[in-house]
């Protein structure tokens, strides 16, 4: 079977194509939605707020993928693992939530071939998870506005449960939820984050070019196939739901 519309990984090569799938999890930031512009713009009037420069879109961009107070420790140090000064993180999480919910969907569109790729996904019969590190505060809210709330039988968020990815927690729970085997179902993701948990959780995992990824190379990560779109992972898999 020729994958010509879907660039995989020499993993892939151990992968027998089409994968049989009864779950297919969808991460949100940098997978379903280009969220970068407004969690930017979030923390630029944060820094703002706090009297200390602004940031490139494409630095706060680099930040993304361990939930929001990770980002603005992030924001605040400059660096992908510091501690801030816990006074100064305490006062600015706050102001940042504030302007991030006050400008959730701003720039925050869809990817290309996503509406699409569920659409099919949909009409397969697959069951369809949504599985984000974003705060639920933010999530349902972003969902609704993009109109993607109800593509999803259950959304779990970073705070849903008490382990976000990379832990495998949050697509173990979801594998029970729909009575599925680790094996038959299959996380789609941008990050370092996706591929660990869905690695740790016994899941197939396939990784989009477009997202974010901390910064690193996407072609580095250990997962199944690089997808182009949604619609070119469904060419990948069939259901068995
Ligand atoms: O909120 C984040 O930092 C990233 O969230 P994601 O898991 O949807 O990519
Ligand atoms: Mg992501």
């Amino acid at each position: 079977m020729n994958h010509s519309s879907s660039s995989h990984t020499a993993s892939a090569n151990k992968t027998a194509f089409p994968i049989a799938i009864k779950v297919i999890m969808i991460d949100l930031d940098g997978t379903l939605l280009d969220t970068a512009e407004d969690l930017a713009l979030a923390a630029n009037l944060m820094l703002k707020d706090l009297g200390m420069p602004e940031q490139s879109t494409a630095t706060i961009r680099s930040y993304i993928g361990k939930g929001i107070q990770k980002l603005v420790k992030r924001t605040l140090t400059g660096q992908l693992d510091a501690e801030p000064d816990a006074a100064l993180f305490a006062k600015a999480l706050p102001i940042y939530e504030q302007h991030y919910a006050n400008n959730l969907s701003i720039n925050t569109r869809p990817y290309a071939g996503v509406v699409e790729g569920i659409q099919l996904m949909q009409q397969a019969g697959y069951k369809l998870a949504c599985i984000t590190n974003k705060a639920e505060a933010f999530t349902l809210p972003l969902l609704h506005a993009t109109g993607l709330f109800n593509k999803f039988e259950i959304v779990l968020s970073g705070d849903s449960l008490p382990k976000k990815k990379p832990d495998p927690m949050p697509l173990t729970h979801i594998c029970k939820y729909f009575d599925a085997q680790p094996h038959e179902a299959l996380l789609i993701g941008d990050s370092l984050n996706d591929a660990i948990a869905g690695r740790a959780a016994g899941c197939h995992v396939f990784c989009v070019p477009y997202g974010y990824n901390e910064g690193r190379d996407v072609y580095e990560l250990d997962c199944d196939a690089i997808v182009d779109t949604l619609v070119d992972a469904t060419k990948l898999i069939k259901s068995i739901a």
